[in-house]
């Protein structure tokens, strides 16, 4: 660890580290920021929360000036949400220097982005598809940029936004500094690395396991008509600051913030069907606290920083590890402990295991908590609330009925009562949920079935800067192979994007703003059940 200062960045920087609160860099700054400050090309994988983004951003912001009026530097991103954060965490650390960035991202008014482009920003942070639909408008010139940073550089290549990347990256010199980032790092991000990085150095601070170290990870067998039940339970039980639940799909993900809703829990959903006003609203709310469960789809397993989360609770196993590990790391940020637990149908534990394996993490199997577990939770937070209003004061206007009920009744029994009025009766309503498919193990290779272990993507190159990745993540070698990206080799597959589609009414999906240019959505394979990201 060291101090900011020590990688020379000038005091307008430090400044804004300093109001920021970070005191000392974490690994990957360590590691990465000398080798971005030196313009060199770089593959960077650290664990969830663990600070890339400024890893990339302090480097990149150093080397543009403010009297600049022109795009010095393009980060991309995969989703709206991902892109509106980074930008903002840009901002932040630009603040004393002046730099202007500016989020471009699907799903905004395109005017609206025209005119804040006027205001001639340096640092772009984009979604690929609309990134695009500007440089056909000739409304962004890339041809000044020296720097370009693919955060969730993976996840980038399984959305399928190969083409799209490659056709904004040939209008930027070829005499940038180029840098991929993520958790994960799976073997086939060499195909990436190939095509756009110049002699990349790998930055890996992934020692044992992949996923956070603070998190503590358990699961319960469940089956699926009981999740709803386990669900509230557990929620009940643990009293989570807030928590993020991850469904399959859209219409899980509705249904499910609906029958929480219902429940009496402060719950939203966040799916890509919604409007870009809707899920900006729902982060906001969610941000701020106004809603204590975030219900959602993949759309939010990548890169969000929302401080505060303490639970991460996956109804539906994720369809690959990389998404178990990213889904999780939205806990355990920063240094705080974080919880994650997952739901695992009979059928699905295999599946289950293999995500155990591939992550090196033998997760902790626990009981479904019980109504009485359940009841205790919600009754300690009661007290909680009960105790913080005592010591908060300024009771005095209740003061005078609190006598005179005093003098009237058992006090154990009145407090009892005030005890179960500010619990809540658990809502009765009806909840109906529609079944979700088991998620599959994937078919394995025969290199797995001889005891091979996967390694590349998740491998001990225990914090050094090592050559590369080969070796790699065995089951994305299956996936590649079974179907050009758009199929993968899990035996399930099939269903998501029945469902995905399903989820929704059409006239919904067609909401959904693609860019006008032709080269971006249509080689775009439909993997997810939620594949409307960006
Ligand atoms: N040196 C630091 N000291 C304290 N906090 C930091 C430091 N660097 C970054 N942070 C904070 O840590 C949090 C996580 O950072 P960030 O979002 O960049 O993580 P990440 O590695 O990109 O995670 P993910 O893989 O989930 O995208 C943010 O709130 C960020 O402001
Ligand atoms: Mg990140």
């Amino acid at each position: 660890m060291k101090t900011f200062a020590e990688f020379g960045l000038e005091p307008k920087i430090l400044q804004a580290i300093t109001e920021l609160g970070f005191e000392e860099s974490t690994p990957i700054q360590d590691q990465a920021i000398p080798i971005a400050m030196s313009g060199r090309d770089l593959i960077g994988q650290a664990q969830t929360g663990t600070g890339k983004t400024a890893a990339f951003g302090l480097p990149l912001i150093s080397k543009i000036s403010k009297e600049e009026d022109r795009i010095m530097a393009l980060i991309m991103t995969p989703t709206r949400e991902l892109a509106i954060q980074v930008a903002e965490e840009i901002g932040k650390l630009s603040r004393f220097k002046g730099i202007r960035s500016l989020a471009i991202y699907g799903g905004q008014d395109i005017s609206r982005q025209i005119r804040s482009l006027k205001n001639k920003p340096q640092v772009i942070i984009g979604t690929p598809g609309r990134l695009l639909d500007h440089i056909n408008r000739k409304t962004i010139r890339l041809t000044d940029v020296q720097t370009v940073v693919l955060d969730e550089a993976d996840e980038m290549l399984d959305m399928g936004f190969m083409e799209d990347i490659q056709s904004i990256l040939k209008l930027v010199p070829e005499e940038r500094q180029t840098m991929l980032f993520s958790a994960t790092m799976p073997a086939n991000i060499q195909k990436l690395a190939h095509q756009f990085l110049n002699n990349p150095e790998h930055v890996s601070v992934i020692p044992k396991h992949v996923s956070a170290p603070l998190i503590d990870q358990a699961y319960i067998e469940v089956p699926e008509r009981q999740k709803f039940e386990a669900l509230s339970r557990l929620i009940d039980m643990e009293s989570p600051d807030l928590a993020i639940v991850f469904g399959r799909t859209k219409r899980r993900v509705d249904e499910l913030s609906e029958a929480l809703q219902k429940r009496g829990y402060s719950a939203d959903g966040l799916h890509g069907d919604l409007s870009q006003n809707q899920r900006d609203a729902v982060m906001r709310k969610f941000r701020d606290g106004s809603i204590d469960v975030l219900v959602a789809t993949d759309v939010a397993a990548r890169g969000l920083d929302v401080s505060g989360v303490t639970h991460v609770i996956n109804f539906d196993l994720p369809q690959d590890p990389e998404s178990y590990v990213h889904r999780i790391g939205r806990t355990g940020r920063a240094g705080k402990e974080g919880t994650a637990w997952s739901f695992v149908t009979p059928r699905e534990m295999d599946h289950f295991h293999f995500i155990e394996r591939v992550t090196r993490h033998r997760i902790t199997r626990k009981p479904l908590p019980t109504m009485a577990e359940a009841i205790e939770g919600k009754q300690r937070i009661t007290a909680e609330r009960l105790l913080e209003t005592l010591e908060k004061g300024e009771l005095n206007e209740y003061k005078g009925i609190a006598i005179q009920l005093l003098e009237q009744y058992d006090s154990v029994q009145l407090l009892t009562a005030a005890m179960k009025l500010l619990t809540g009766e658990k809502k009765d309503s009806d909840i109906h949920l529609t079944p979700e498919d088991p998620m599959r193990a994937k078919r394995r290779k025969p290199d797995i079935r001889s005891g091979r272990k996967p390694s590349g993507s998740y491998g001990s190159r225990n914090g050094s800067t090592s050559g590369s990745s080969t070796g790699g993540s065995n089951y994305r070698r299956d996936r590649d192979s079974s179907g050009g990206g758009s199929r993968g080799g899990y035996a399930g597959k099939s269903s998501y994007n029945k469902d995905g589609g399903a989820g929704r009414d059409s006239s919904a999906r067609t909401n959904k703003p693609r860019p006008s240019s032709s080269t971006s959505s249509s080689s775009r394979p439909a993997k997810r059940p939620d594949s409307s990201f960006e």
